[in-house]
């Protein structure tokens, strides 16, 4: 068995999805769970679907723009045959529409779950009536009902135990007669029959998730990059490729930011010691980057740039230290709201943290905690972090913007700057 992912960019268009399934192809010998992310930025779109609606702005447009989108993709992927699955891409929409109507300002987690899951659903629908159109031997399988989390919605856990349990049910029968299973990414269920998320771009994690639970041969990551560089190549000209990492190296680079792996993926294959490919899903042929148990370490730079970042700093006025007692209310509140924190630093008044920019989190977090500190706060920056620094790179990445925050180890080098 091995696990497949596909993420929004492979599979934004019709020509994206031919070249998926011409990939597969590429795998006649392989048993495969095939994990699907939202096509192109639908799940962007979600949200912004949402918000309009929690504003109690129209959400009419921005609607039909969605459903447009895909319905551009059923008409080129199965030219004068798409009324059945144009129907099926309707009758989503209008649960959809149910699901908005329905939703509660008060549970504002649970209602983007219900929500955003949209995505991965519409995805998964269609990729699977074109695989069967090109008569893949496949059948879908809802990551509802394999992947046990419980109710923190928008940043689910996941109970370990009974997803092995559910999963090894659903592939055992799955795969009786088929090559292949489609399931959505970033998608897990309750108990209770509630879908949540595993946390944005959370389906290399469901990846990870589906191979530590059936012990699979290996997980392949297919993205529009070679694999894993020492800086975004989108942003770093002079990048090179990782052909190998340890999971340790792995790990860390998405701990401080590398957004081409969720954070959270890691871990359960490297418990299992089970291989993680990541490879370009415009050149199949090419080897990309293998993540496993190696004793490698690099040396040369890496350069890790986290984007919508706010830097919080809370203050005390009256000329008071900032006691073990303020820090661990802080750090208590933090947990509660699942704010993680990518930096922080501290003066004799104060305490910086540098977060992730999520709005609702935050605006609760500083509401809770207003009274007890004068709180400044800046949005839209980015977090830098050179692992393997030297001089004239820090210099490099120093230049240009304003600094709001710096730190530096012997190795490492991490700056929150403007844009
Ligand atoms: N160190 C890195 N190596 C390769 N790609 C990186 C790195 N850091 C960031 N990226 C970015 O990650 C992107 C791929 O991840 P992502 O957008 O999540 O893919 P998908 O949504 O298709 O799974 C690339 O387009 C690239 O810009
Ligand atoms: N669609 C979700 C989950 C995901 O992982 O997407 P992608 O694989 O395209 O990053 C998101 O955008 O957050």
């Amino acid at each position: 068995m091995q696990v497949f992912k596909f993420g929004g960019a492979s599979i934004k268009d019709a020509e994206a999805v031919r070249n998926m399934s011409e990939i597969l192809k590429r795998f006649p010998d392989e048993k495969i769970i095939i994990v699907v992310s939202a096509m192109g930025k639908t799940t962007n779109a979600l949200e912004e679907i949402l918000h309009l609606k929690l504003e109690d702005l129209s959400i009419d447009t921005a609607i039909q723009d969605l459903f447009k989108y895909h319905a551009s993709i059923i008409a080129k992927l199965f030219e004068n045959d798409e009324a059945k699955t144009l129907q099926l891409l309707e009758q989503i929409f209008e649960d959809l529409k149910i699901k908005l109507a329905e939703i509660e300002k008060s549970k504002y987690d649970e209602s983007y779950d219900s929500i955003i899951s949209f995505g991965e659903m519409i995805s998964s629908s269609i990729l699977l009536e074109f695989l069967v159109k090109e008569r893949f031997p496949i059948s879908k399988i809802d990551a509802k009902d394999c992947i046990r989390t419980d109710e923190t919605f928008r940043d689910a856990l996941v109970d370990w135990e009974q997803s092995k349990k559910l999963i090894k049910k659903v592939i055992e029968s799955e795969f009786t007669q088929n090559q292949f299973a489609i399931t959505q990414g970033f998608l897990g269920g309750t108990k209770h029959g509630k879908t949540t998320t595993l946390g944005r771009e959370g389906s290399d994690f469901s990846a990870a998730i589906f191979a530590y639970c059936t012990n699979a041969k290996a997980v392949t990551i297919w993205k529009d990059v070679p694999g894993i560089l020492n800086g975004d190549p989108k942003k770093i000209k002079d990048a090179v490729l990782y052909q190998e990492l340890s999971y340790q190296e792995a790990a860390e680079m998405t701990y401080y930011g590398a957004s081409v792996i969720h954070p959270k993926t890691i871990k359960p294959l490297a418990n299992a010691g089970i291989p993680m490919h990541v490879r370009s899903f415009s050149s199949p042929e090419k080897g990309g980057t293998i993540i496993h148990d190696c004793k490698i370490v690099h040396e040369i730079p890496c350069i890790i740039i986290k984007e919508k970042q706010s830097l919080i700093t809370f203050k005390l006025t009256d000329f008071t230290f900032i006691t073990e007692a303020l820090f661990g209310k802080i750090f208590e509140a933090l947990n509660r709201h699942h704010i993680k924190i990518n930096m922080m630093q501290n003066t004799a008044i104060s305490f910086s943290i540098c977060v992730n920019d999520d709005l609702h989190r935050l605006d609760q977090l500083m509401n809770e905690l207003k009274n007890d500190f004068s709180i400044l706060y800046n949005k839209g920056l980015e977090l830098i972090t050179i692992k393997n620094c030297n001089d004239s790179l820090v210099e490099r990445m120093r230049a240009d913007k304003e600094i709001y925050m710096e730190q530096r180890t012997r190795k490492n080098y991490q700056v929150v700057k403007g844009v």
